[in-house]
């Protein structure tokens, strides 16, 4: 929608309606202290009731109000719309760290789950970060990365920074006081989600699925444990962000369920990059990049054996998870234990 769609809209629909479709309306009401204008009208005859002090504070007449709320909604909107349209990224090989070529072409879609395995230090992150800055040869690896199949160019990528990729990395540092509930209704609401309840409702339940210890709507997210903040996280990405490429940092030490955590942000369309060393993550995958001495050296498509082989990968897991619980709980390691 542009600014002449909204200004219709915000002519003939009452305030509250906006405000419905649009929660972040009122965040631009605050700016202009007007958070208390009446809602049961549309927003040019709500001005008419606020004085004319409050107003000059600012030094706009009413219609400049209108006109600037238009313009507010419809940036905002542009924001979701240009990212639906991402179906596909080309990561094009650059070298590794000897300076090699790296002779890859590989497009990802919508989608698909792609893990990254290689040894510590190989370059697993910075081929994320890569992705994360869409770089054109100019980082450390010369890797060009096109979108949709086609290059970008330096204002698209400008326009595109930040978001294009949502980021899950190791560390999740909250530095705001809020809960749990009122962190997730701040992100929807800033990222104009239609029904907020609903929305921050569904987060929460698949953020306790997720997380191995639940958690309520009240804890703060400063009082969140590793685990459970990457859920929350997580189940944020997955019913909020509108960013279409999710680039996951070693997910196994979260304690959290992280293979339903893949499948639900693949499940949302989103292109999923997950560096891993976890085998059941890895096979989890629709393929996996082995990176060697900072390189592309072999791309390898999970195959119908390989998922064969994830049930018995999932009994090993399981047996490690019950061990760890028993560690957490002060139980003995006894070899009963072990062959349960
Ligand atoms: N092709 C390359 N050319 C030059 N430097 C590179 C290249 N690839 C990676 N590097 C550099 O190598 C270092 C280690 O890479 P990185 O941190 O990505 O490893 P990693 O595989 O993620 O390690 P870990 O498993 O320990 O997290 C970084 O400084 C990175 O910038």
């Amino acid at each position: 929608m542009t600014t002449p769609d909204f200004m219709k809209t915000i002519n003939s629909q009452t305030m509250a309606a906006v405000i419905q479709q649009y929660p972040i309306a009122m965040d631009f009401l605050a700016n202009y202290r007007l958070n208390d204008i009446l809602k049961d009208r549309p927003l040019p005859k709500a001005l008419d009731q606020v004085e004319d002090e409050i107003l000059e504070e600012f030094g706009l007449e009413r219609d400049d109000i209108v006109q600037n709320f238009c313009m507010f909604l419809e940036t905002f909107s542009q924001t979701e719309t240009s990212l639906d349209s991402v179906w596909s990224i080309t990561i094009n090989g650059g070298v590794n760290k000897l300076k090699e070529p790296e002779n890859i072409s590989l497009t990802i879609s919508a989608g698909e789950i792609i893990s990254i395995v290689g040894p510590t230090g190989s370059g697993k992150s910075r081929l994320l970060n890569d992705i994360e800055c869409l770089a054109q040869g100019d980082t450390p690896t010369q890797r060009q990365i096109m979108v949709n199949g086609a290059e970008i160019d330096d204002l698209q990528r400008f326009e595109m920074d930040g978001k294009l990729v949502a980021q899950l990395s190791q560390n999740m540092n909250f530095v705001m006081d809020l809960t749990a509930r009122e962190f997730l209704e701040m992100h929807a609401k800033s990222r104009l989600t239609a029904n907020v309840d609903e929305v921050v409702e569904k987060c929460f339940q698949c953020a306790n699925e997720l997380a191995g210890e639940k958690f309520s709507e009240d804890t703060k997210v400063t009082q969140l444990s590793g685990g459970q903040s990457r859920a929350l996280m997580i189940a944020d990405t997955a019913y909020m962000s509108e960013s279409p490429i999710v680039l996951i940092d070693e997910i196994e030490n979260a304690g959290i369920d992280r293979r339903q955590a893949v499948l639900l942000l693949a499940k949302k369309e989103k292109i999923i990059l997950v560096s891993t060393h976890d085998p059941l993550l890895a096979l989890s995958a629709d393929k996996r990049i082995v990176i060697k001495n900072g390189g592309i050296y072999k791309i390898i498509v999970t195959s119908e054996a390989e998922k064969r082989n994830l049930a018995a990968i999932e009994k090993f897991d399981s047996t490690l998870l019950m061990l760890r619980n028993s560690l957490r709980t002060g139980e003995l390691i006894t070899e009963e234990l072990l062959e349960l």
